[in-house]
């Protein structure tokens, strides 16, 4: 039977990973709703158009995400679309006046995982790389906390599509010994098989960014109807997990570049589980083992690091509580940011922001010589 509503578009990114993440959304959408018919609309961003400029310099300023889902928010607002999907490590914690995060869905594995150059034994860790090895990220967090554990690896540079950065890893001239991806994009991808280590606190030492792993629905403030639809997609507990991550990012005023790593699991009632909903923990070969607790005899486990981009200093903070509600979430995140913040994260945070002011003060001075 044909629905009399109309259909609901779904706005992405062009990439593989991209339309998997909005195919799982538009499935998920689907088993709540059945009558109604949905569309997924790819949009090729500013972002993923231009592969020449260097990512550092497209991406400053104050609209710097904007690049990435510029065009899609201004369809969503024009009502071309009516949500699109996120990966939420990638959403800033501000977004414009008119739009709103309209869901958070169960978190996919969160770990960073460590994929190996075919030229190396497919078990090499961390701790077995050749000593001088280099590493391929452009993410100041993992290079920073790499820095930190493991002083003699090298880093340099490496971006593009998840694809991408797999075939500059296996190319036979390729620099990189190793590379640090999302476990959560390589599984969606189907390449569990790269995978040689999970990274975690017990493993490698390694934490993961703030939202790492879930997808977010972004929609207009004042679309109830949507808004309502999202209520069954959601999971209550990735959302509380990822609102103390983000509340806490947001009052670090770090956005993706500042190196702050995060670890969440929900403790006590029955078990140990990570923010994942139905409660879940990864076995070491990173399968989810399942179980069924109640959320509010829980405590949120919160592990945090904030590292110099050297990877000479660091400060570190844990704790446990349990929250009740997304505020309460919140106010566990702005409250371990104080505790972090006056434990000598200001200080390195401060360093990184004068740096970067040095940085684009340099640049402009180049510009101007120039013209
Ligand atoms: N940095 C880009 C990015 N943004 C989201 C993911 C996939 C993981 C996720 O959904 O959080 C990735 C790739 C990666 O970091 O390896």
């Amino acid at each position: 039977m044909a629905s009399s509503q109309p259909p609901i578009n779904i706005g992405t990114r062009r990439s593989t990973l991209a339309q998997i993440q909005a195919r799982s959304v538009q499935a998920a959408l689907k088993s709540a709703y059945p009558d109604r018919t949905y569309n997924i609309c790819p949009v090729l961003s500013q972002g993923d158009r231009d592969k020449v400029t260097p990512l550092q310099q497209l991406s400053q300023g104050e609209n710097a995400k904007s690049l990435w889902t510029g065009e899609l928010e201004a369809m969503l607002e024009s009502g071309e679309l009516d949500l699109i999907v996120h990966c939420l490590k990638d959403m800033p914690t501000q977004l414009p006046e008119n739009l709103t995060l309209g869901s958070i869905l169960e978190r996919e594995d969160p770990r960073d995982v460590l994929i190996i150059s075919p030229r190396l034994p497919k078990e090499t860790t961390l701790s077995t790389l050749p000593p001088d090895a280099t590493i391929g990220t452009s993410s100041i967090r993992r290079a920073a906390q790499l820095r930190r554990l493991y002083p003699s690896l090298k880093f340099a540079d490496l971006r593009g599509n998840l694809g991408t950065r797999l075939a500059k890893l296996d190319a036979e001239d390729s620099p990189f010994a190793a590379i640090i991806l999302a476990a959560a994009g390589i599984k969606r991808l189907g390449w569990h098989d790269r995978i040689s280590q999970y990274l975690s606190s017990d493993s490698g030492g390694m934490l993961y960014a703030v939202g790492q792993g879930a997808l977010a629905i972004e929609i207009r403030k004042d679309d109830e109807k949507v808004k309502e639809m999202l209520s069954k997609v959601r999971c209550e507990r990735t959302t509380r997990a990822c609102s103390a991550e983000r509340a806490l990012l947001r009052a670090l005023e770090g956005g993706c570049s500042v190196p702050i790593g995060v670890e969440t699991s929900w403790r006590g009632g029955r078990g140990v589980a990570t923010g994942a909903e139905p409660a879940r923990d990864y076995g070491k070969d990173g399968k989810a083992i399942e179980e069924e607790v109640d959320l509010n005899e829980q405590e949120l486990f919160l592990k945090t690091v904030v590292v110099s981009v050297d990877g000479k200093e660091a400060v570190e903070y844990e704790t446990a509580r349990k929250v009740k509600s997304v505020e309460e979430a919140e106010t566990l995140g702005r409250d371990v940011a104080k505790i972090l913040l006056e434990k000598g994260a200001a200080a390195i945070l401060d360093k990184i922001s004068k740096e970067k002011q040095w940085d684009a003060k340099k640049k402009l001075e180049e510009a101007s010589l120039a013209t």
